[in-house]
């Protein structure tokens, strides 16, 4: 309770809470007393964290350090917890072999400093928050190993002549700067094998001091002036954990920094709260206490040993190594990228300048379906198909769709520009101008050619074109080329139907020596039934054989060869069938008159005019026309109808050919 004798009443009293009071006749050994279980702690495996807060003057550096370090009865709370540490540990020394390290920092101006250090240097520390580093918030601190007392009593008579001490008008020798003393322990179980690591943080905060008393000028005020913004940064965050805020605005100054991981961490803290029993005090005194009362109401929860054991130490290094496997797989995985992007890029170009590797209708074993079927000038949709994410679609972009952003930055294309300077372009189109320079650039990359030949892609002798006359299957592996022996690389073109119309007609030879008819007879009326879209019908086998050898066209291509003979024919060509055309199967077809079948193939040759093959529906009609006016004019002569035997093979390829038309025209439909 305080008691304010300048006031009267109730307003003269101000009652506050706290786990223990020292009173003014208290020794230093009873109020290390109640410290002393903290230090037991330390050597637990706990982060504990004993500070001193009051205004200046009021006994911290007295209660932390003692007056006199040359007498023990007078020592403070750092020498006394030092001695108790060496003293516990050294009854477990049979059970735990500990070692013990000594960090010793100031706060000053905002600047952490070392204290441990014989050169006089003030060398600037930055702080790390880390909780792997176990309290090392200012790993770049002196860390000095300590055996026993002696040790330490050195250390801090180094520190102490090394902080900043100021006389003020409050206290002639006033410390202005904040002192962290930070005890390392580590401690080995040596049965288990377990490691316990704890830190002791003794905290000698600078006193918080109203400038007009302190008489604080020049330097002093400079400092005075930290000192108080420090403090109230510590109040802040004080206030803000005591809240249970979700932001604790830890990073408002170096003091609460360093000491974050005692004030919200998993440490045990006590604070020594100091005030000054002055009259003219109680001021600072109530505002204090109102502080330290903050502090109290927060609840840092339960406090967390620092204790691996055996396995957990393992597996901790096993999470490191594992760690490390995976940046090192990452940085591979990351090289391999990178080549391979590069890789892909030049083998994208590599294909794009074979002919073989290019064919518009030739399947290869050896290419991706994307690539085979892929139209040559259709990149970019190629590259759609191709591509399942946007980094390979990326690398697999052909040159010419992203010269924009890309291209000057490949070396070999810059190259290209040296190559291709002052030489006029290839005047082929510009789609395939596009495309040819690409490649163009690409073989004289690849090849490594005479540097002077420059020819363009476009004029490159490609393989020449390959028979077409033996099977469908020998035509999909054909390099696509034009008439002129040059592949369609980079063409929009598609093959002319004279090409198309021998191939298929090959085809059809093929198909036709398959179904292996046993007279010309039959011959002829397969190719009757073909043209009216009755061969389903009439010659079951010869479509599976058909299927047998065109895998994938040949169902397609029956379906629609039926409706396209369908709507060539229309119902007149069922008429015509019935007719004269039938005439060797059916007795009733000597009624037939060569007249009719002349009228019916006429009609056959109008509707088909109608149509889009009027050409060779015209060819047909003719060879047809004079056929049946042959047959016409044997019947006649000889009064009896003769199958035609003699000279139907010659004829017999005319009318292939007009079969094979609409299955072709078929094939070539993109
Ligand atoms: N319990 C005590 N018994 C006797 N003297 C004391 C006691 N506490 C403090 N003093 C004396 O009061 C003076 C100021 O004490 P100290 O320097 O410890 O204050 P401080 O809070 O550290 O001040 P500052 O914040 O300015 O550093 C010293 O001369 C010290 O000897």
């Amino acid at each position: 309770m305080i008691v304010n004798p300048c006031k009267q009443g109730k307003d003269a009293r101000r009652v506050f809470n706290f786990n223990k009071v020292f009173a003014t006749n208290v020794t230093q050994e009873q109020i290390y007393a109640d410290t002393q279980p903290l230090i037991r702690s330390v050597l637990d495996g706990y982060n504990c964290c004993i500070f001193a807060y009051g205004q200046t003057g009021s006994g911290k550096t007295y209660t932390m350090s003692g007056p006199d370090l040359n007498t023990d009865e007078t020592w403070g709370v750092n020498y006394r917890a030092l001695r108790d540490l060496f003293h516990i540990s050294r009854t477990r020394v049979d059970f735990i072999e500990y070692e013990v390290g000594v960090q010793m920092v100031e706060i000053y101006n905002e600047q952490v400093r070392d204290l441990l250090v014989i050169d006089g240097s003030n060398r600037r520390l930055d702080i790390r928050n880390n909780s792997q580093l176990n309290g090392l918030n200012v790993p770049d601190a002196s860390l000095v190993p300590v055996k026993c007392t002696e040790d330490v009593l050195d250390l801090m008579k180094i520190g102490q002549r090394n902080r900043a001490v100021g006389a003020t008008a409050l206290n002639e020798r006033s410390s202005r700067s904040h002192s962290i003393l930070t005890v390392h322990v580590r401690g080995k179980e040596l049965v288990s094998g377990s490691i316990l690591k704890g830190c002791l943080h003794l905290v000698d905060l600078a006193g918080s001091e109203r400038v007009d008393k302190s008489e604080a000028v020049g330097e002093r005020l400079k400092e005075a002036q930290h000192i108080n913004r420090s403090l109230s940064a510590l109040g802040d965050v004080i206030a803000a954990l005591a809240q249970k805020s979700t932001h604790i605005p830890y990073r408002n100054s170096k003091l609460t920094q360093v000491l974050q991981d005692s004030l919200g961490g998993h440490a045990k803290t006590l604070m020594f709260v100091h005030i000054n029993p002055e009259v003219n005090a109680i001021g600072e005194t109530i505002s204090t206490l109102k502080f330290a009362e903050r502090v109290a109401s927060i609840d840092l929860g339960a406090a967390r040993s620092n204790k691996e054991t055996g396995e957990i130490r393992d597996l901790k290094e096993e999470i490191s190594n594992l760690k490390l496997s995976l940046e090192r797989k990452e940085a591979e995985l990351e090289q391999l990228k990178n080549a391979n992007t590069r890789g892909t890029v030049e083998s994208q170009r590599t294909r794009a300048v074979s002919p073989l590797l290019i064919p518009k209708y030739g399947v290869s074993a050896s290419l991706k379906p994307e690539i085979s079927q892929r139209p040559v000038d259709d990149s970019r949709n190629f590259e759609v198909r191709s591509s399942s994410s946007g980094k390979q679609r990326r690398s697999r972009v052909p040159s010419k769709f992203l010269d924009k952003d890309i291209i000057p930055r490949m070396p070999f294309l810059a190259e290209e520009r040296l190559v291709n300077s002052g030489k006029p372009r290839s005047p082929s189109p510009p789609v395939r101008r596009s495309i040819s320079t690409d490649r163009g650039a690409l073989m004289k990359s690849r090849v490594k050619p005479d540097p002077t030949d420059h020819t363009p892609i476009s004029k490159l002798q490609l393989p020449p074109r390959s028979s077409v006359n033996k099977s469908m299957a020998t035509m999909s592996v054909i390099p696509p080329v034009d008439n002129n022996g040059r592949g369609l690389l980079g063409s929009q073109e598609v093959p002319k139907p004279d090409n198309i119309s021998e191939a298929f007609l090959s085809f059809q030879r093929s198909i036709a020596k398959k179904v292996h008819l046993e007279n010309e007879d039959g011959q002829f009326k397969q190719v009757l039934n073909v043209r009216q879209g009755g061969i389903r019908k009439s010659k079951p086998e010869s479509k599976v054989k058909a299927k047998n050898q065109l895998p994938t066209r040949i169902p397609k291509s029956d379906t629609s060869l039926t409706l396209l003979s369908e709507l060539d024919t229309g119902g007149k060509m069922e008429e015509a069938r019935k007719s004269d055309f039938s005439e060797p199967e059916n007795e009733s077809g000597l009624n037939v008159s060569p007249v009719n079948s002349t009228l019916s193939v006429k009609k056959l040759q109008r509707n088909s005019a109608r149509n889009s093959q009027t050409v060779e529906i015209r060819e047909l009609g003719q060879k047809v026309e004079s056929f049946l006016s042959l047959k016409s004019e044997q019947k006649v002569s000889n009064g009896v109808l003769r199958q035609p035997k003699e000279g139907s093979n010659s004829a017999m390829p005319e009318i292939r050919r007009s079969r094979s038309t609409p299955r072709g025209k078929f094939m070539i439909l993109p």
